[in-house]
């Protein structure tokens, strides 16, 4: 963990070097998924029985390519009441967040008579990555096909690594109350690339959504064009702001919760109170051997987690939106927070007062928990609606409309040097 101290002389330095700090974009990663879609492309599903052989150890020839809706059904009905209580209530609350988000079609006419607008619709098929190598996440089933539905996609395809052949329960019966249409036991990087292209089995699709670890977001970037993505979401990441009246243990857990994802995620704590300072890393230390994902939490806080002491946390927000972290918690009184996120400009989700673990977000407040890392939120939005949708625009003239604005395009196309399209539109005109 780097402990940094902001009126310290080599401050400006060392926080360049956490900005810059490229953990999850190693170089062999970009290759090893190079290789990995060209070998999909070429070979289709032998490579993807040989890598889910090789990464999960698992054969799919064997012991079964997809999941059935069945399946799903059936996993729905054995769970626990509390756990299809909670499962349901989270659905519920993700439905009406994104429900909110359908954007409305626009169809208007100006003041020369010209008829113009935009019509929004949904892709034709969608396959949505839901992460299984370390942990099984029925929560990011629930964030990516609900959108997907929302927009109003036909095909939704899913696809999850089932590590050592295990499938999980929880994961399907997300499954079977999103609505899913097809489940495909793949993961990784090869997963992404075979929705892409698609196989002999798995048909291609429009769109890839979803999170995972690097070498999924490495896919998706690299793949983007082939197919549409939402965004590049890796490895998480949260970044605290907290005062000196928290109680330590309970930032210390709010880091832990996004540094046991993966080694490579990544929390930093930002403070105005140096005692704070310490005393968080004194607890993060504690708690870490106390829980069963200790490994993990260990190598990612000890590679890239961070405590940094401002002389105040006004001073925080500027060095946060260099980071533009995946998450970022005010963890001080409502009106401060609200102040502070006002002059916040950069970041996937903020979460805002004591009262507001970034944990929920994660679950059952509404808003995607799908979002980018790596700084890409300086650029790039929580997974939504929109994403599985397009807008086409529209337009449409009578004689007046293009007597109006006709000469103008002749005038831009001559000076283009383009004699066609003034033609085309002299053509027209009387
Ligand atoms: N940003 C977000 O919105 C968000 C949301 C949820 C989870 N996450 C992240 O998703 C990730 C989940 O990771 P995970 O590992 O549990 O599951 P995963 O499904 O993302 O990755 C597992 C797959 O990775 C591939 N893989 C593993 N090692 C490999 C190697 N050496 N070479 C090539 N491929 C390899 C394998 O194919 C394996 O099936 C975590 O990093 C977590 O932080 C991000
Ligand atoms: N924190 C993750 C996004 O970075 C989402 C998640 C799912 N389950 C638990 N957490
Ligand atoms: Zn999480």
């Amino acid at each position: 963990m780097r402990r940094l101290d902001a009126s310290d002389p080599g401050f400006a330095a060392a926080f360049d070097a956490l900005v810059n700090d490229r953990r999850e974009s190693a170089s062999d990663v970009s290759a090893d998924v190079a290789a990995i879609i060209a070998r999909v492309k070429a070979k289709g599903d032998a490579a993807l029985a040989d890598y889910t052989a090789r990464f999960d150890r698992f054969d799919l020839d064997a012991r079964g390519w997809s999941i059935s809706k069945a399946e799903c059904a059936a996993a729905y009905d054995g769970l626990a009441p509390e756990l299809r209580d909670a499962l349901n209530l989270a659905a519920e609350r993700i439905r009406a967040y994104h429900a909110a988000q359908r954007p409305e079609d626009r169809d208007y006419r100006d003041g020369t008579g010209a008829r113009l607008g935009a019509r929004w619709g949904a892709v034709d098929a969608a396959g949505v990555y839901v992460p299984g190598g370390r942990a099984a996440y029925p929560s990011s089933v629930l964030m990516n096909i609900i959108p997907a539905k929302v927009a109003g996609v036909e095909r939704i395809v899913m696809v999850t690594p089932t590590p050592d052949g295990a499938t999980n329960p929880v994961v399907m019966a997300a499954a079977h109350i999103g609505g899913v249409d097809e489940i495909w036991r793949v993961g990784g990087a090869q997963a992404v690339a075979a929705l892409a292209f698609g196989t002999k089995r798995i048909a291609p699709v429009d769109v890839v959504t979803g999170p995972g670890n690097a070498w999924v977001a490495e896919a998706k970037r690299q793949l983007y064009g082939v197919v549409g993505i939402d965004m590049v979401a890796g490895p998480s990441e949260i970044v605290v702001v907290a005062d000196g009246r928290n109680e330590p243990h309970v930032i210390a857990a709010d880091l832990l919760s996004q540094a046991e994802h993966d080694p490579t995620s990544q929390s930093i704590l930002f403070t105005d109170d140096s005692d704070f300072a310490d005393a968080v890393a004194v607890a993060v230390a504690a708690v870490i051997p106390t829980l069963a994902t200790a490994s993990t939490m260990q190598e990612s806080w000890a590679a890239n987690g961070a405590v940094i002491v401002v002389p105040t946390l006004a001073d925080a927000i500027p060095l946060c939106d260099r980071l533009a972290p995946e998450h970022l918690e005010l963890a001080v009184d409502a009106a401060e927070a609200d102040a502070l996120f006002a002059k916040v400009r950069h970041a996937g989700s903020v979460f805002l007062g004591r009262h507001t673990p970034e944990a929920i977000g994660d679950y059952v407040a509404g808003p995607n928990h799908v979002l980018p890392t790596g700084r890409r939120a300086r650029f790039s939005s929580g997974l939504s609606v929109t994403d599985f949708m397009k807008r086409t625009s529209f337009l449409a003239l009578d004689e007046g409309a293009l007597a109006a604005i006709g000469p103008a395009a002749i005038a831009l196309a001559k000076a283009e040097g383009l004699p066609a399209h003034a033609l085309s539109v002299q053509n027209r005109l009387k």
